[in-house]
């Protein structure tokens, strides 16, 4: 696992590449000028490929998808000319222990003709492109996704797209990133249909007149880089006809999350959104448009954008974007520049006719597990706080352990007193060093512990302060209100208010003096143990207040979970739901570490 600590950052998704150097990392941020809010996020991604899922039973065909692939994958000569795919394929055993209930349980390859894909058909001029991959609806939860349509060798490319195909953002503009794609993508889905409706017409009108032939009408494969705006026609015609994120929450769900950070977040992007189409109204309205589809668009892009660091782009790659996520992926993405672009083919210019440049290119290639036939293949969004996954794509990803020992929707039921073990093995839960308790080290996980963490979103951290200046706040608050003195007594340690912020104002001088570079905002707990600004943070206000740092986290925890088991009312949404639920067992099994 590779770790990067994400400073002074919006939200900021980062793919570590597979191999190092070929690509640059890709990530998926939200990133609103408007709102930028500074966040701080410790983020990874697995390296590996290590568990892989079985394709999904029922698995229905999808019209209009296989026409999308084919025509996303322009100029590519297919995975049999990038590699010799059979000399790897025999590497897999036959799949002989599949259990019953999964629907596919044979290496055979799948007859793409059953599974509705227009397969074997030229794709350029003499390329033949058998796909090794078709999308197919996996259900309500996960919608469409891709599912490997034989065995996939290690490394081998699923899907590879030109630039000139994939929708990027513009570098120098001035709003939002997802509200300029948003306008282009309702200007480009408005240009198409007129061009289709011509075409349409044109074939009619000559269809009339027998012996005319019609006129020649462009070619089905034919994209932006020959029509224009009008070509991105077979990509918008293949996106789901609707997204739901918390960009769509009204209030009662924004208020059943609980969290007042995340609620905040929401409104504030909410109002970003509804910002952007204020400005774009007129334009909008020129190509038929109005709110509805304005905020469909910009959530096309929030839920399917690729983030390249070194460009500072946001793109959506037609097919690839059909790739749901895990956590443990068994393919990842990886851009495939042009020689062209390549330090050297200058030089060779100079020397010997270099051959033409190909165009750079986004790659869906197979993990290093490889991809058994009827496998959905699956890549990893990046390993995130639930509340990222909520807020850009809509869903929360999920271990599939079983919540009922956190309580599910009964919030009256917790995880066992008893369950006193350390998570992972991790000792990080130090913060009780100074106030006695005892964190567990080495000890063994417990059911109860491996129940509630299966609630928990893989990745998921718990914000237990805003910033520096809340947590000194909160502290002092909390401290003062404990000691409170009754009428006429004198309290031990209790200030008055004055005192307290002239207190408050020390210590987060003191914080900030002790830290100068370190940005103090966003200070977690997660399933590692807690963020080492926090410890110190806490460390410096306990020595000012004579209380453990320990006891100062606990009952603030308390308090954070408070907020998660207050909500009432059945869940508008299950993503909604999800997040509550690893929230609430997070700040759980936080506490009986600590
Ligand atoms: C890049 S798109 C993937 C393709 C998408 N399923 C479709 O039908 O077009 C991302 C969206 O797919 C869904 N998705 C992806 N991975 C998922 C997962 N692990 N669980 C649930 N939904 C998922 C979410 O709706 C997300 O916003």
């Amino acid at each position: 696992m590779v770790i990067i600590a994400v400073r002074k950052s919006p939200w900021h998704v980062i793919w570590v590449p597979y191999v190092p150097g070929v690509v640059a990392a890709i990530c998926i941020r939200f990133n609103c000028p408007k709102f930028i809010r500074r966040r701080e996020f410790l983020c990874g991604t697995d390296k590996g490929w290590l568990s892989l899922r079985r394709g999904t039973a029922q698995l229905s065909c999808l019209k209009g998808i296989p026409p999308l692939l084919k025509w996303a994958c322009s100029g590519w000569r297919g995975p049999e000319y990038d590699h010799d795919s059979r000399r790897h394929r025999s590497t897999f055993p036959t799949s002989t222990s599949a259990p019953a209930s999964y629907s596919i349980s044979t290496s055979k390859p799948i007859d793409p003709n059953v599974w509705g894909l227009a397969n074997g058909k030229e794709n350029g001029p003499s390329a033949v492109l058998p796909l090794r991959v078709a999308a197919r609806d996996l259900g309500p939860d996960r919608g469409r996704g891709l599912i490997a349509l034989s065995d996939v060798a290690p490394g081998e490319i699923l899907l590879s797209v030109p630039l000139t195909r994939v929708f990027t953002s513009q570098p120098d503009s001035e709003l939002h990133w997802s509200a300029e794609m948003a306008v282009r993508l309702l200007r480009a889905k408005h240009l198409s249909a007129q061009q289709h409706q011509k075409q349409h017409e044109g074939a009619l009108q000559y269809s009339d007149d027998e012996g005319i032939q019609a006129p020649k009408v462009l070619d089905d494969l034919a994209g932006p880089e020959v029509m224009g705006e009008a070509g991105w026609g077979p990509w918008i015609a293949a996106l789901p006809s609707a997204v739901r994120t918390p960009l769509e929450y009204d209030e009662e769900e924004v208020r059943q999350l609980g969290c007042p950070y995340v609620m905040e977040e929401i409104q504030v992007m909410q109002q970003c959104v509804r910002d952007c189409y204020e400005v774009l109204q007129p334009e909008l309205e020129g190509v038929g448009c109005g709110w509805q589809e304005f905020l469909w668009a910009v959530q096309i892009f929030h839920s399917r954008c690729f983030f390249e660091p070194s460009s500072a782009l946001h793109m959506c790659v037609p097919g690839v974007d059909l790739a749901n996520h895990s956590p443990q992926p068994n393919a990842a993405v990886r851009l495939q520049h042009s020689p062209g672009a390549c330090q050297g083919y200058h030089a060779l210019a100079e020397v010997a006719e270099p051959p033409p440049p190909e165009p750079s290119r986004f790659n869906l290639v197979a993990g290093e597990a490889g991809i058994r036939c009827g496998e959905e293949v699956t890549i990893s969004y990046g390993r995130w706080p639930s509340e990222a996954f909520l807020l850009l794509f809509g869903f929360v990803p999920t271990t599939g352990t079983s919540v009922a020992a956190v309580g599910g929707g009964d919030d009256s039921t917790g995880p066992s007193a008893g369950a006193k073990s350390n998570i992972n093995g991790s000792s990080c839960f130090d913060a009780n060093a100074t106030a006695g308790g005892s964190a567990g080290a080495g000890a063994s996980i417990s059911a109860d512990v491996v129940a509630v963490a299966g609630a928990i979103s893989p990745g998921d951290s718990l914000t237990v302060f805003r910033d520096a200046e809340e947590a000194v706040h909160w502290c002092l608050a909390a401290t003062m209100a404990s000691r409170r003195p009754r009428v006429g007594q004198q309290g031990p340690g209790f200030y008055e208010q004055d005192d307290v912020e002239k207190i408050t104002e020390a210590i987060v001088r003191t914080v900030v003096e002790a830290a100068p570079e370190d940005s103090l905002v966003n200070l977690t707990v997660t399933l590692d143990g807690v963020d080492g600004r926090l410890q110190g943070v806490l460390e410096l206000v306990s020595r000012h207040l004579d209380v453990g740092p320990g006891d100062l986290l606990r009952s603030r925890l308390q308090e954070r979970l408070g907020d998660f088991t207050g909500v009432k009312g059945i869940y508008r949404d299950e993503a909604i739901k999800l997040f509550v639920q690893s929230k609430r067992a997070l700040a759980r099994l936080v506490l009986t570490q600590l």
